[in-house]
């Protein structure tokens, strides 16, 4: 709702009120389009401010209302009447001015802000573009370059930007609501036309900007509708008169909100916030478990992934004892480390960096801190043996995690004097930049431990999500039927770069083999020599362990190509190091000698199976993994792959894209697949899976509900 009040000195005062961001609901539309109404029509009034209830302006239209029948009056009309009013409005920014809550801003006359508030049109991160005048009035306001900035990234900017842009009239440091009611009386009784940003010229494109930005939009959206509707809308600003420009936004948006993307995009915003309200088997949840404050930590191995930690915990103000045994490591972190920190703290706008670094190759020196952070070598004895030092050395009441990237949590707590104090915190590499943090509980890992890495995780500004402890943990189990699959589609005919063509048309940033060349290919070499399933003594077929295996990549490992870091892998580099990956003859030749050593016919396999065989495989253990209580819902796996593996986020996420292609069908290819490759277990479809189907494939929001009631009934 909207609520009304008449301030002296004649200047009405309309506060919109939904906690707690005053997102425009039908009650808020309708309250807007009365206090208006009250306003106008009340002789005493020559001026109007609009403000926010509890410090925030407003955070747009009401994301949840897309998903039903939109009621009330519609925000377009009601924008247009604001703007109509022969008093002059003003809006009166604090926290945040968001999508349709600045489209508002846009409709009023003056904008006045707090120094401290965010601006912006982030409904291109939601699958939409400006739907209420926003594409037309911004250009008109500042300018087609600096509004296609804004529209097609969706970024926030400070109230010091959007001045500089000449979006606000006014900045302050003091009560924005007292400003705004200065300033209307100041300007009462002005003309108001040059303030009608309807009634303005938009800028023509005179330099073919907009034809520019299109073409990059395309080639960086990875088949993301939005953007390139946003600068379609931008293009009918700067060609057409207003009213028809409004026209084209509204068949635009239209046309996305139609598009399963712009539900994708909506579901992936509730789901970043729906792992934050983690619940553990036990009954544990983010609701009843307190974190511990941390302002000192310890990272142990700085490698590439204990570098990037610690800057993340320095970035946060945390103060970090770092411990690297190698005095070349530890000499040449010493030095890499600190401009790591600087280069981030200057990206994010930070003058010095907060936190304190100090070094040591002495484990001795952590026995200070409140929570250590264990990186070194992905190797179950060493970590044992760390596990073990840091138990003795620490003080009682130490939180002791380990960034391995699947390795049995619950084996590092039962060598510690106190195992609840254990939890995996699985950081993504680089570690101050990716936003995923896995937080993994054992079946001893206490709530306050799980609480105190989920706090921390969210003030490194990390989407934290609880998993269970299981091999590979949620994202990396996923990852191995997926990376399997790849290879037997190499096996079976296809070209590395075949298969990374199909994901990357779906919307990967890179395929699995450039990715595999990125993180290194001996990574997954050294997990499988661990495994037992290469190395020595183990036979050259293509079946270990009872089930098909690829000897491929090993093979590639063997012949000392690990990647980019040895300039050949998958493909091959300008030299080591090198990043722009080109078609290797010898992977062609290698490919057809491996075949006709096993006797493979090789086959053209159409992308369409490449996308089935990978994605299918990778959704059947993500259900696997529900199944086994492993993530709390889909939401969680969904934000995971989103976040840590690249997963496009106009699909949604893993299980969110499972429910719009349909259950029915997964299955059904499922069975397809499994039916031709028995020997591939991945491929079996899970129990989930076919239970969802037999009671008729209900969304993936009521999944979570399913899986509990299934579980009470003992059905999984
Ligand atoms: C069929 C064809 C029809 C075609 C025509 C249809 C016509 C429809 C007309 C539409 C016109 C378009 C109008 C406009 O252009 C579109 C929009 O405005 S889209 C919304 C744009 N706004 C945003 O994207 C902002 C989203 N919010 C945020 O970024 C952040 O929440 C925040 C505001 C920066 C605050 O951050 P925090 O303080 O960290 O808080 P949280 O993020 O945890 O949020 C708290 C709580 O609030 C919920 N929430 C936030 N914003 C909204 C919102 N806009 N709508 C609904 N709910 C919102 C959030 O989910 C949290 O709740 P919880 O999930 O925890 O319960
Ligand atoms: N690299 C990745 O992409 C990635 C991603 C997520 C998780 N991980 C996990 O993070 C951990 C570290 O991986 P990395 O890639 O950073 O390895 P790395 O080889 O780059 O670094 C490991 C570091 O640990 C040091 N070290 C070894 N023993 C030590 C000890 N006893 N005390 C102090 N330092 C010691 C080594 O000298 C080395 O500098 C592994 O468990 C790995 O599985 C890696």
């Amino acid at each position: 709702m909207a609520t009304y009040s008449r301030l002296p000195g004649s200047v009405a005062l309309i506060t919109l009120q939904n906690p707690p961001v005053n997102a425009l609901s039908a009650a808020v539309r309708q309250g807007i389009v009365d206090t208006v109404q009250r306003a106008l029509k009340d002789p005493k009034v020559t001026s109007v401010v609009i403000c926010g209830q509890n410090g925030k302006f407003c955070g747009g239209a009401d994301i949840r209302e897309f998903a039903g029948p939109m009621l009330g009056p519609p925000l377009v009309p009601m924008i247009h009447a604001i703007e109509a009013v022969d008093k002059p409005v003003a809006a009166a920014i604090e926290g945040v001015a968001l999508g349709g809550g600045l489209e508002l801003a846009l409709g009023c006359h003056y904008r006045i802000a707090h120094s401290k508030a965010l601006l912006g049109l982030p409904e291109v991160t939601l699958g939409l573009l400006p739907g209420a005048g926003g594409s037309q009035r911004l250009p008109r306001l500042i300018g087609l370059t600096a509004a296609l900035d804004l529209i097609t990234t969706g970024r926030h900017i400070s109230a010091a930007e959007a001045l500089k842009l000449g979006i606000l009239d006014q900045v302050t440091d003091n009560n924005v609501v007292d400003q705004a009611v200065e300033f209307v009386r100041r300007v009462a009784g002005q003309p108001l036309d040059s303030r009608r940003l309807s009634t303005l010229p938009c800028p023509p494109d005179v330099d073919s900007l907009l034809d520019k930005a299109m073409v990059k939009v395309r080639q960086r959206s990875r088949g993301a509708l939005a953007p390139v509707a946003c600068v379609q809308a931008l293009m009918a600003a700067a060609s057409l008169p207003y009213t028809q420009g409004m026209e084209k936004e509204r068949e635009l948006l239209t046309t996305l909100f139609n598009s399963g993307q712009a539900r994708a995009l909506q579901y992936a915003f509730f789901s970043q916030r729906v792992v934050g309200k983690w619940s553990l088997p036990s009954g544990a949840s983010w609701d009843n478990s307190a974190a511990r404050p941390i302002s000192k930590a310890a990272v142990i191995g700085l490698g590439t992934m204990g570098r990037g930690i610690v800057v993340a915990l320095a970035l946060t103000g945390i103060s970090v004892v770092a411990v690297e045994t190698q005095e070349k490591q530890l000499a040449e972190a010493s030095q890499a480390v600190p401009a790591m920190l600087q280069r981030e703290a200057g990206r994010r706008g930070l003058a010095t960096p907060p936190g304190v670094i100090s070094f040591s190759s002495n484990l001795q020196d952590v026995s200070e801190v409140e929570l250590v952070i264990e990186a070194v070598f992905e190797d179950m004895s060493l970590k044992l043996q760390v596990f073990r030092h840091l138990t003795s050395v620490c003080r009682p009441g130490t939180l002791l995690c380990s960034n391995t990237s699947g390795l049995d949590i619950d084996q590092l707590a039962a060598v510690t004097q106190s195992p609840g104090l254990v939890v995996g915190m699985h950081f993504f590499a680089p570690a101050h930049v990716m936003k995923l943090l896995e937080v993994v509980y054992g079946p001893r890992s206490s709530p306050e431990a799980v609480a105190t890495a989920m706090q921390l995780g969210k003030r490194m500004g990390k989407v934290s999500v609880a998993v269970g402890n299981c091999p590979g943990f949620v994202g990396n189990r996923m990852l191995k039927p997926y990376l399997e699959q790849a290879n037997f589609l190499l096996e079976e005919g296809a070209t590395p770069q075949q298969v990374d063509e199909a994901l990357e048309e779906f919307g990967f940033p890179m395929g699995v083999f450039r990715m595999s060349d990125l993180s290194g290919l001996d990574v997954g070499w050294r997990i499988r020599k661990e495994a037992g399933l290469t190395g020595p003594g183990v036979e050259s077929t293509r079946t270990r362990q009872g089930r098909r295996y690829s000897p491929l990549p090993d093979q590639v490992c063997e012949a000392g190509r690990l990647g980019q870091k040895t300039g050949r892998g998958w493909y091959q580099y300008d030299g080591p190091g090198g990043r722009v990956a080109r078609s290797d003859p010898w992977v062609h030749i290698f490919l057809e000698a491996y075949r006709a050593e096993h006797d493979l016919v090789a086959r053209s396999i159409a992308p369409e199976e490449i996308l089935e065989r990978c994605l299918y495989a990778l959704i059947n253990e993500g259900f696997n993994i529900l199944q086994d209580a492993m993530a709390a819902g889909p939401e969680d796996i969904d934000a995971i792959y989103v976040f840590g593996y690249g997963w496009p986020r106009h699909h949604g996420g893993p299980m969110f894209h499972a429910g719009q292609v349909g259950l029915g069908r997964i299955l059904e290819r499922l069975q397809h697949h499994h039916h031709n490759h028995p020997d591939v277990p991945h491929l079996k479809p899970s129990t989930l899976l076919r239970r969802l189907v037999a009671v008729g494939s209900p969304p993936v929001q009521k999944w979570r509900e399913f899986i509990n009631k299934e579980r009470v009934h003992s059905q999984l």
